[in-house]
Order: C-alpha cells, then sequence, then structure tokens
C-alpha cells in the first residue's frame, strides 16, 4: 500500500505584485493605486507516496518553485491544506516541525546561490547534522566524509571553498548537504537546468542511485519533460498555476490526454511517436496577473470550443491513474 508523504488538497498561492516606480510615484502622491495579484497556484491537489519520485513539469512562471516551497515547508499557502504525513505541516510546531523541516530537503538550480561562500565545504556540509545531533564531534570528520563520498566527491577537498569547485561538483556539495541531516524526502527545484547535458546526466544517475540506496523519495521540477522521463514515476504537469494532468510516467510519454501536455511533448525532440499530435505551442504563456477564464490554455489550445472559454475543467480520472482536466474528454 501506498503512504503518503505530502498531501495537498486545493492548495493556492498569491503574491501581491510590488509597485514598480510609477506605481509607488502614485501612491506617493496620493492617486489611487490597484492592487494586483499574482495567481501563481491555483487550487492545486497532489500527493507524493514514500519512495515515488514525482516529475513536475510546466513553462518558465507556470508555479513549479512556488509549489516546491510550499512543499518544502519553506514557504506557507495562502489558501488549502498541505499535510506532512497525515498531519496539517502549518501546525507543526516545536520537534515535530523540525523533524517535519529536516525530513524534507531543497535542492536548488543554482548551488552557488544556495552555499556560503565563506564556508568551508566540511562545514556547509557538516554543521546542520552536528546542531541537530545527527553526529557528535569526535564521528564529525567522518560523517563529513561519508556524505561527500555518497554523493561522489572526493572527502580530501573538503576544506576547499565553493568556488573552488566546478558547476556539477558545486551541485554535488548541495546534495551532500541535503543528505547529511538524513532526509526521506527531496524536493529538486530545476536541479539539473544550469548543468552542461553530459554532467546532468551523471547528476540524474546519481538522483537514481541515492533513491535505490536511501529509499528516497523526490519532488523533482524541470521545465524539461526530456530531463523528467529519465527518472520519474508519475509526472505531473502544470500550466498556468493549475494541475492540467497527472499519471504514471509511461503513461503520459505514450498517451498524454491534455493538448498542452501533448504540445510540451511534441518540443521533446527525441520522441518521435508524438508528432502526429500538435505542432508546437502557439503564443506566449499568459500573465498569473490576469489568467484567462475558464481553461488557461484555451487561448493557446487548437482544440479549444466556447466551453472552455467559461468553465474551467476539473481534473478528473480518465483512466485508472491517470487525471486530466480537458473539456474534449466529455465530448467522446
Ligand atoms: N515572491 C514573489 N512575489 C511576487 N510574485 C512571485 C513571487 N514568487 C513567484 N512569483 C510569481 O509567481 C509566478 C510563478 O512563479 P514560479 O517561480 O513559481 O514559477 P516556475 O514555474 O517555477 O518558473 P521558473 O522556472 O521560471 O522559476 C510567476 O509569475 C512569478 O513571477
Amino acid at each position: 500500500m501506498s503512504t503518503p508523504i505530502i498531501e495537498l488538497k486545493g492548495v493556492s498561492k498569491r503574491f501581491s505584485k510590488k509597485l514598480d516606480f510609477a506605481g509607488k510615484l502614485a501612491q506617493k502622491l496620493g492617486v489611487p493605486v490597484k492592487e494586483e495579484t499574482v495567481h501563481a497556484v491555483d487550487e492545486v491537489s497532489l500527493t507524493v507516496n514514500k519512495g515515488e519520485v514525482v516529475g513536475l513539469v510546466g513553462e518558465s512562471g507556470c508555479g513549479k518553485s512556488t509549489l516546491g516551497r510550499m512543499v518544502a515547508g519553506i514557504m506557507p499557502a495562502t489558501s488549502g491544506e498541505i499535510r506532512w504525513h497525515g498531519r496539517e505541516l502549518g501546525s507543526l510546531s516545536g520537534a515535530d516541525a523540525r523533524q517535519a523541516q529536516l525530513q524534507t530537503q531543497m535542492i536548488f538550480q543554482n548551488p552557488y546561490a544556495s552555499l556560503n561562500p565563506r564556508m568551508r565545504v566540511a562545514d556547509i556540509v557538516g554543521e546542520a547534522p552536528l546542531v541537530h545531533g545527527l553526529t557528535r564531534r569526535g564521528e564529525y570528520d567522518t560523517y563529513v566524509d561519508d556524505q561527500l563520498r555518497r554523493a561522489g566527491l572526493d572527502p580530501s577537498l573538503k576544506r576547499r571553498y565553493p568556488h573552488q569547485f566546478s558547476g556539477g561538483q558545486r551541485q554535488r556539495i548541495g546534495i551532500a548537504r541535503a543528505l547529511a541531516v538524513q532526509p526521506e524526502f527531496i524536493v529538486c527545484d530545476e536541479a539539473v537546468a544550469a548543468l552542461d547535458v553530459s554532467i546532468q546526466a551523471q547528476i540524474l544517475n546519481l538522483f537514481l542511485d541515492l533513491r535505490r540506496e536511501l529509499n528516497l523519495t523526490y519532488l523533482f521540477i524541470s521545465h524539461d519533460l526530456g530531463v523528467v522521463e529519465h527518472l520519474s514515476d508519475r509526472v505531473v504537469i502544470m500550466y498556468l498555476g493549475r494541475v492540467v494532468e497527472e499519471a504514471a510516467a509511461e503513461e503520459v510519454f505514450r498517451n498524454a490526454n491534455h493538448p498542452y501536455t501533448q504540445a510540451l511533448l511534441d518540443e521533446v525532440p527525441r520522441i518521435e511517436v508524438r508528432k502526429k499530435h500538435f505542432a508546437g505551442i502557439k503564443g506566449e504563456i499568459p500573465s498569473p496577473l490576469n489568467p484567462p477564464s475558464g481553461c488557461h490554455f484555451h487561448p493557446r489550445c487548437p482544440h479549444a470550443f466556447d466551453r472552455c472559454k467559461i468553465e474551467r475543467p476539473a481534473l478528473r480520472e480518465i483512466a485508472p491513474g491517470h487525471r486530466s482536466a480537458c473539456h474534449l474528454n466529455d465530448r467522446s
């Protein structure tokens, strides 16, 4: 039976758009300024089960990182429920909150920005486990060496600083730091996007090896379906803050239902069988400040009809374990 680690129910995140110079000036002069709201994540329901790798895919700005941050507990939701092992994440306190925070680690696109440039690698990796009592002073060096080795780094380099490493090695330092607190769940946010293709493959293989070795669970966020295909069990497709399709990875790649997923697949160069569906995605992704009515994808969808402009399609099961939010499914 599958055990949920994290469950999202109707989770939304809205941001107030910061005023630009003209807006600030108008406000100073007492001119009424309309507050604009970014609909970054819009009523998303999603479960990640223990041991699973869930790929979260969509174009830039569709809300993937915001969703990842909420899942990792580093950003609160505006509305909806986020449950960690069945308990409301926001209501945890003390030791429980600390446990949730340690058990879920996040790995970012730009490891350099998240590594303190003034700290040596040994301290970057070893500080948190020491503070949280996962290792003791006497075992510290061996503990740090083990984490570095696990992430594919030579422990003899641990006295160095982050700037003395290549991009791929820095990402390995970020991975070692995450592993050092013995997490069960890792949110990878575009974790290989900044790396050369050959290094990407090495890091993706490392994630897969670590999954096997440590029974890890991942939410793997990427704009690139090709990357996600490599390692996901299940794939969730987001468009402008909403989940539009969700299925086992094989099913998504063989039998995509939503026109947006089909369009994304057509943009993965290696995958020939998918060309039948759709000739690229027309137009720009609309602004989340003012998302289109009905189905958010309708202005770019070649199959859109009147209902799509008015009514939000529900995400519903179209085959076992395969959910899609498209009015076309009601037509057949
Ligand atoms: N702190 C913030 N304040 C205001 N708007 C924000 C904030 N964070 C994100 N946004 C906006 O929310 C929307 C979703 O952003 P998000 O970074 O989650 O998307 P994404 O799919 O991860 O894209 P990318 O891969 O480019 O980061 C975007 O329009 C973004 O500008």
